[in-house]
């Protein structure tokens, strides 16, 4: 299985606290964005830099610069904006696409409903923010998406990911990175995860 679990304490921490039972709706919000700034961090360990000659204090100085920087973050509707904010801490100038997916509670298959992508995804990283890897449909619908938009370099973080989904994502999009702050043991028969943390669109929403 391909996936990278960030075992940073503060990640681990926080996550702790979202798996509350009784966490509130204001709480659960604060640590996804919060663990979306951490996973963020380290999901862009890697972008390339280039050297850059400035005009600095006491002359020409040669600095390092993210090379190109060109981004999109791309949160999957609902719950992928609550990851948003904190991935824009990051990345403040990343271009946003939006791609919405309900998942079927019966069949469990993801059902697009919304999809804004930015241009020349051809040359452009994204970073597809969703709190929950389950069955996977919705992960890989959404490269499906980018990669029929051209998009070749995508990376994908999530704060709880599943097996099942992992394996999926793994199979159908090998060059797709995935970074998590978990990996949970199983999905239940009704493709939640587990332990997991519930529901996470309703608890960002206040829905339920
Ligand atoms: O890996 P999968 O089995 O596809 O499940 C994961 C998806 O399910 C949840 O969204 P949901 O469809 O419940 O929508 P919401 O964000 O509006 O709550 C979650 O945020 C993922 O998008
Ligand atoms: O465990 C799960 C699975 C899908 N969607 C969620 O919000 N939680
Ligand atoms: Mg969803």
């Amino acid at each position: 299985m391909k996936i990278t679990v960030v075992n940073h304490p503060l990640i681990q921490h926080k996550l702790a606290l979202l798996r509350e039972a009784d966490v509130s709706t204001n709480k659960f919000r604060l640590l996804t964005e919060e663990l979306a700034r951490l996973l963020a961090y380290e999901a862009t360990r890697d972008l390339p830099l280039e050297p850059v000659e400035i005009d600095g204090w006491c002359g020409k100085v040669t600095v390092q610069k993210v090379k190109g920087k060109k981004l999109t973050v791309v949160p999957i509707l609902r719950a992928g904006i609550g990851m948003l904010n904190g991935v824009l801490d990051l990345v403040p100038s990343a271009k946003i696409s939006v791609v919405g997916l309900a998942r079927n509670e019966e069949t469990l298959q993801p059902e697009p409903y919304f999809e804004k992508l930015v241009g020349s995804l051809d040359d452009r990283l994204a970073l597809i923010i969703d709190p929950m890897l389950a069955t996977g449909g919705s992960l890989v619908a959404t490269i499906d998406m980018l990669k029929r938009k051209g998009c070749t370099q995508i990376k994908a973080i999530v704060m709880v990911a599943a097996p099942e989904g992992v394996k999926l994502v793994n199979t159908a999009h090998p060059d797709v990175e995935i970074v998590a702050a978990s990996l949970d043991s199983h999905l239940n028969e009704h493709g939640y995860i587990i332990p997991g943390l519930g529901d996470a669109g309703d608890k960002i929403f206040g829905t339920k």
